[in-house]
């Protein structure tokens, strides 16, 4: 199982933000993209979700494009809904507006994963940005992603929060077989 990058350039009206990255990131690995503010990771990211327009090619290996999971850097998040409800939401989509039990505890089940259990019946508006982060990486694991593409998932995060989203992420990475050797990775990025 892999991803695979090919030439991807991404223009915005004739401005090249991305030109000619390509990387193969294979199963198991956590792949960390780090260059300066405005150099192009966003677009990169959003490329590699199907999100953003691009010239190259994004290629999946051993899984289907629609198994990949985006969280943006904002992730428009709607006030007026509960933690709870926003992890259902992701499921929701496919699964034509109804909930079975068994969605609402593995709703709860990915909450408690992330450490934020007691968050479940508060509403979106009343919880801190970082833990409205966690709230969409819960509702990302729901759907049992085969790639995870987060964009500065620590931003919002202390210190704390940030090791332990690290930890979850790497122990997430090490439940798929490993290919090759794997483990964290860097890519500087350096931009269009
Ligand atoms: N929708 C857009 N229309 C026009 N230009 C854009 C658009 N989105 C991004 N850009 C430009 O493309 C470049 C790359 O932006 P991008 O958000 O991909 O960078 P980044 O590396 O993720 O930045 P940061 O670290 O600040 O989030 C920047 O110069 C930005 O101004």
């Amino acid at each position: 199982m892999r991803l695979l990058l090919e030439d991807i350039g991404v223009a915005y009206r004739g401005f090249a933000a991305v030109r000619g990255v390509s990387m193969e990131i294979r199963r198991g690995e956590i792949v960390a993209l780090l260059g300066p503010n405005g150099s192009g990771k966003s677009s990169l990211l959003r490329a590699a979700a199907g999100l953003q327009r691009h010239s190259g090619s994004v290629r999946q290996e051993g899984f289907l494009p629609q198994q990949t999971a985006f969280m943006p850097q904002d992730n428009g998040c709607r006030a007026a809904l509960t933690v709870l409800e926003t992890v259902l939401l992701g499921r929701l989509r496919s699964l034509a507006m109804r909930v079975p039990d068994g969605e609402v505890a593995r709703a709860a089940a990915a909450l408690a994963r992330l450490g934020i259990a007691a968050l479940a019946p508060r509403l979106l508006a009343e919880i801190s940005g970082g833990q409205r982060q966690l709230v969409f990486l819960a509702q990302l694991l729901c759907a049992e992603p085969a790639a995870l593409l987060l964009d500065e998932p620590t931003s919002a995060l202390d210190l704390r929060n940030a090791l332990e989203l690290l930890r979850l992420l790497q122990r997430l990475a090490e439940l798929w077989p490993k290919l090759g050797d794997g483990g964290l990775r860097e890519a500087a990025y350096r931009g269009g």
